[in-house]
């Protein structure tokens, strides 16, 4: 098995060769075609010769106008697609955090042909809540589903909150808060049982988040496959296409054929599942019944939506999807801080056991290694029409304006003693989640940054009052990152108390 740089080395020739094979080709046949001096002929290659110099006057176009924004210098056929992913596309996030030391707080790159450009900024902007700033992602009738995840900013997007939103406020979610408890009761009385070893304990926790985000949202009809790490790993093969797929949309169909397949078999898994529990749901509450109006139900808000059935199966599987690997991921990291820092672990412990404080301190776990370990390192804002200053340059529009999370979150001036684990900093210092803003900001941010909050605190809490934390040393542990990060191992172990 190649190893990701050498899998990126073939992967950057294919492209690079495929892009120039096709503008030469093109070129070619235009060129036979004025040749010939037939004015079928040479209507024809005027057609193809149209699109052809469109896209190189647009590639251009799109190098000259922001020329004067810092950056590496792009590339013809592959733009900065080498200085990007040069570790390969799971490390993307190590490459920008070494492009912004050497260019700076604000760095442009250009993707793949007929993806918008990028900029990246190593501060959060109050630029980023402008309303008009839209996502870029389009639902595209297969990974990214028509859910609120992937409809455009508009009316749709809209109407697709107004139906989400209340069944995810703070209240709502604590209303329900004993579905998040009892779910991560049972994994702690699992482990209480049979123990726990680091290497078995990454998969409980991304079993946990499935698991508690599925009970969560679809209630007394949710029945856990029964293999649920497949039903994971099914999810987990849709997010990774999404986040590949927004880097690399030209050749990606035609060199990853084995990848479509893959992901196609995953996504119907993934509705199998879904629509089932859907089934389930109308079938023991029919449609229009007052029982099924509860609006802190997530499902029965979904059932009752205007949608047909493969939207709602969509919604459902864009929610978990959005959920389930950063959720994994903030409670593994969490787990590993407060393994190595006996003083944090022993408030958090307070707190969790309620010392009068409630479980502020845990929630201030939850925010630290948010800061620390942000779960969805990218998020990007799009302007259609308007340009926009940061640190006195203008950036044009059609630009995708992404703040690096890892990098902010560790900035100095941002962040007092940036990279020490220190929970308490937001009370002694004052600082704010606004400062790096993890759940991404304006209209589109995250839908379920409540049910995420509320539901790693159930868990750290339980784990808490159960165990000791405590660190295993000399396991390296690999980050791959996609949509959100995804460790190799949790190296800790839980030691029942
Ligand atoms: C620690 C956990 C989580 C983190 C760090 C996180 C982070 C994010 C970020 C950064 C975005 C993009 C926001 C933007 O474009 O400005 C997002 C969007 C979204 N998230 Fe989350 N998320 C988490 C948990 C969840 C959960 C539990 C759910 C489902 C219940 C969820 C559902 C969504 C959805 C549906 C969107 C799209 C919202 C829209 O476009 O209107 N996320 N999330």
């Amino acid at each position: 098995m190649p190893d990701a740089e050498n899998r990126f080395g073939l992967y950057r020739f294919l492209y690079a060769a495929g892009c120039a094979l096709l503008l030469f080709a093109a070129g070619a046949v235009a060129w036979a075609g004025v040749a010939v001096s037939s004015p079928f002929v040479s209507a024809g290659a005027a057609l193809l010769l149209a699109p052809l110099a469109f896209a190189v006057a647009r590639r251009l176009g799109e190098f000259r106008s922001r020329r004067h924004l810092p950056g590496p210098k792009p590339s013809f056929l592959l733009g900065n697609l080498a200085d990007l992913l040069a570790r390969g596309h799971s490390s993307r996030h190590e490459a920008l955090r070494a492009l912004h030391a050497e260019y700076g707080p604000v760095v442009r790159l250009h993707l793949a042909w007929g993806t918008a450009p990028l900029v990246s900024l190593s501060y959060v902007s109050p630029n980023l809540h402008r309303k008009e700033l839209d996502s870029l992602r389009r639902a595209d009738g297969t990974v990214l589903s028509r859910s609120l995840m992937g409809v455009p900013g508009g009316e749709l997007h809209r109407s697709h909150r107004q139906t989400l939103s209340p069944a995810l406020t703070t209240k709502s979610v604590a209303r329900r808060s004993d579905v998040l408890t009892d779910v991560s009761a049972r994994y702690v009385a699992r482990w209480r049982v049979a123990g726990t070893t680091y290497e078995g304990l990454q998969s409980d926790l991304r079993d946990w988040s499935v698991d508690c985000l599925s009970t969560f949202l679809c209630g007394e009809d949710w029945e856990p496959p029964a293999d649920l790490p497949r039903y994971h790993r099914s999810l987990a093969a849709i997010e990774e296409e999404v986040s590949f797929r927004a880097f690399h949309p030209f050749f990606v169909r035609w060199i990853h054929l084995g990848r479509r397949r893959r992901v196609r078999k995953a996504y119907r898994e993934v509705a199998d599942v879904l629509g089932t529990v859907l089934r389930r749901r109308s079938e023991r509450i029919p449609a229009g019944c007052p029982a099924h109006q509860r609006p802190d139900d997530p499902l029965d808000r979904v059932s009752e939506a205007a949608w047909s059935d493969r939207d709602r199966v969509e919604e459902l599987m864009s929610l978990v999807l959005g959920g389930a690997d950063p959720m994994s991921y903030v409670l593994s990291q969490a787990l590993v801080m407060l393994s190595r820092d006996a003083d944090a672990q022993e408030k958090a412990r307070k707190s969790a056991e309620g010392d009068g404080e409630g479980s502020a301190y845990v929630h201030h776990v939850f925010h630290e290694t948010l800061r620390m370990f942000p779960p969805v390192p990218f998020s990007a804002k799009f302007s259609r029409d308007r340009a926009v200053e940061e640190h006195g340059m203008t950036i044009p529009p059609r630009t995708s304006i992404m703040w690096m999370k890892n990098e902010v979150g560790r900035n100095p001036e941002v962040f007092r003693e940036a990279d020490r684990f220190h929970p308490d900093r937001f009370t002694d210092w004052n600082e704010s989640l606004n400062s790096f803003l993890p759940f991404g900001a304006g209209p589109r941010h995250c839908v379920g940054n409540r049910l995420a909050e509320q539901s790693c605190v159930a868990m750290l809490t339980e784990i808490l009052r159960h165990f000791d934390v405590v660190p295993v040393e000399n396991v390296a542990v690999r980050f791959h990152s996609t949509i959100s990060v995804v460790p190799s191992a949790v190296p800790v172990r839980l030691i029942a108390r």
